[in-house]
């Protein structure tokens, strides 16, 4: 699974590039041979120039794959491209085997191994990502008929207060266009990219867009009909309206866009299956959820910055020593963001760490991620324990900063292990507590020290990066959201004084409209807490 970590849609490019070589080599030895048709020699080498051209496109610019539009269309260009490839000679009638039919076949055979390339399910999973980014913060993609171009670009919502018709347009997809003259100020301003863009595009009106930019019809029908296999019908029709637009303009652009007349016929089709939609009913912490998410998108502009006053400094008692800053976000129950709590380094390392051992996060209850559809947390996960120096100075530190017993090993168990977190396509995790009373001991029974080590009595959570756009951390009970600022990190305890469940801590991380988001999450647990949790007047 690919789709649920923006890192490992990143390291694709470099994975493909080694296909691309490969593939190169074969086509070369092939012709040599000369015992494969020669017509299918060049079908293919041309085919190879268009893999070329895509890969080569982010070699350089990767980080425009932390837009969710380039990041979908990505994922599916690398899917249907090598699918092509590796199976073009299976569909043909007469299968002859050689070289080239039995490279072809192995490369199929490899890549569809390959657990970080791209499956359908990757592509399903980046669409879905988009259906979600549309709902949650009603940035949906509308035609906006600019000259001799045509492109479809989220639409900014009344919920960010602009009218609506102006268009956001990601970022990394502005810096492709001649507008990257940006300062880093005005890059984490969602507001004021759309009037940059806006004077920018009047500016520049010759300005052409890249492929990666443009959804075609042939994307969008793929949205709606992956929203509609997710019970999404509502969507799905918002979808499909889109390619009725290019349908109905009569310029070549949209033609092209349009792709063929199957496109049609499936337009017709879901058109049926999408009738007496209902909008789906949400409750009152969903709700809230929502309405905290888009309003952080508003805040984002607003506070970026460490605020200097309002903070305390410290120092923690380990080496290195850390002079941090306090900053209390919500009294009762009290949440504070700490700042500076990790240099870029130490960052670096642990995000060096978890990639190799990313895996699909797991759901809290259930352990099962079978049904991915529902996409309550959409992220990839690894367990980092105090196996060296470094992460036990970590370990430390956040006991130094909490005052509770912090440390990690297989005897004594106060806290749990670094449970790094890097966030998909419009990765998110929808509303939870984090407190596993309820779900112990299931499925847990093969951890024998979680069984004595109790609850999850407080949360400590640093911030790995920063987020271009979305993804705050939001408490919809307290009507709180906290923006991620890397190097920061935020606490709070789960348990009340008696040991119960703290039900306004319920939160949830929004989905990611821009950017790649990375988190470590330290749970402390009940148990060994005997002589370190403060009582009531002196907890944190
Ligand atoms: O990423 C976030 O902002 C929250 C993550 C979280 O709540 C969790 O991992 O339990
Ligand atoms: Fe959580």
């Amino acid at each position: 699974e690919v789709f649920s970590s923006v890192s490992k849609i990143k390291q694709l490019i470099e994975q493909e590039r080694q296909l691309i070589n490969h593939l190169e080599l074969v086509l070369n030895i092939s012709q040599a041979k000369g015992d494969s048709d020669q017509e299918k020699i060049e079908r293919l080498k041309k085919k190879l120039q268009n893999l070329d051209a895509a890969n080569t496109l982010f070699q350089e610019e990767w980080n425009y794959l932390e837009s969710p539009i380039a990041g979908f269309k990505h994922l599916k260009r690398i899917y249907e491209d090598w699918q092509d490839v590796t199976e073009s000679e299976n569909k043909s009638e007469n299968k002859k085997r050689n070289f080239l039919y039995d490279n072809l076949q192995s490369m199929y055979d490899v890549t569809s191994k390959w657990r970080l390339w791209p499956s359908e399910k990757d592509v399903e999973g980046a669409a879905l990502g988009l259906v979600r980014l549309s709902q949650v913060y009603n940035v949906f993609p509308v035609p906006v008929w600019l000259s001799d171009s045509a492109f479809c670009i989220s639409n900014c919502s009344r919920h960010i207060g602009v009218q609506s018709n102006h268009v956001i347009v990601p970022l990394p997809v502005l810096g492709s266009s001649g507008c990257h003259q940006m300062n880093s100020k005005e890059k984490s301003n969602v507001l004021q990219t759309i009037y940059m863009f806006k004077t920018c595009r009047s500016k520049n009106p010759h300005v052409r867009w890249k492929e990666y930019e443009l959804f075609s019809a042939h994307d969008l029908m793929f949205v709606a009909r992956t929203a509609l296999g997710n019970q999404q019908k509502y969507e799905a029709r918002r979808w499909m309206q889109l390619v009725k637009t290019f349908k109905c303009r009569s310029d070549t652009v949209s033609r092209s866009l349009v792709a063929d007349d199957t496109t049609l016929v499936d337009l017709g089709e879901l058109e049926k299956k999408t009738l007496n939609h209902a909008d789906p009913v949400l409750d009152s912490v969903q709700t809230g959820f929502l309405s905290l998410c888009q309003r952080s998108i508003i805040q984002f502009q607003e506070r970026k910055e460490i605020p200097a006053t309002s903070c305390l400094c410290f120092w923690t008692y380990c080496w290195p020593y850390v002079r941090y800053a306090t900053e209390t976000v919500h009294q009762s129950p009290e949440i504070n963001v700490y700042h500076n709590v990790l240099s870029n380094s130490e960052i670096q390392d642990l995000i060096d760490m978890a990639l190799e051992r990313m895996e699909p996060s797991l759901l809290p209850v259930n352990s099962k991620t079978e049904n991915r559809t529902n996409l309550l947390r959409v992220s990839q996960t690894a367990w980092l324990y105090d196996t060296t120096e470094f992460l036990k100075r970590l370990s430390r530190r956040v006991g130094d900063i909490t005052k509770l017993n912090s440390g990690q090993s297989d005897v004594d168990t106060p806290s749990e292990p670094f449970q790094v977190v890097n966030y998909g396509l419009g990765g998110m995790y929808a509303p939870h507590q984090d407190s596993v009373k309820v779900s112990r001991a299931r499925g847990k029974e093969n951890v024998p020290w979680l069984q004595h080590a109790g609850d999850r009595l407080a949360t400590w959570m640093f911030y790995l990066s920063d987020v271009t756009s979305g993804g705050a951390t939001v408490f919809p009970a307290l009507n709180l959201s906290v923006t991620p600022i890397k190097g920061s990190a935020v606490f709070w305890y789960n348990l009340q004084q008696d040991g119960s469940t703290d039900s306004r801590l319920i939160h949830g991380a929004c989905p990611v409209l821009l950017g790649n988001k990375w988190v470590a999450n330290k749970w402390i647990r009940e148990t060994a807490q005997t002589f370190h949790n403060p009582c009531h007047e002196l907890r944190l």
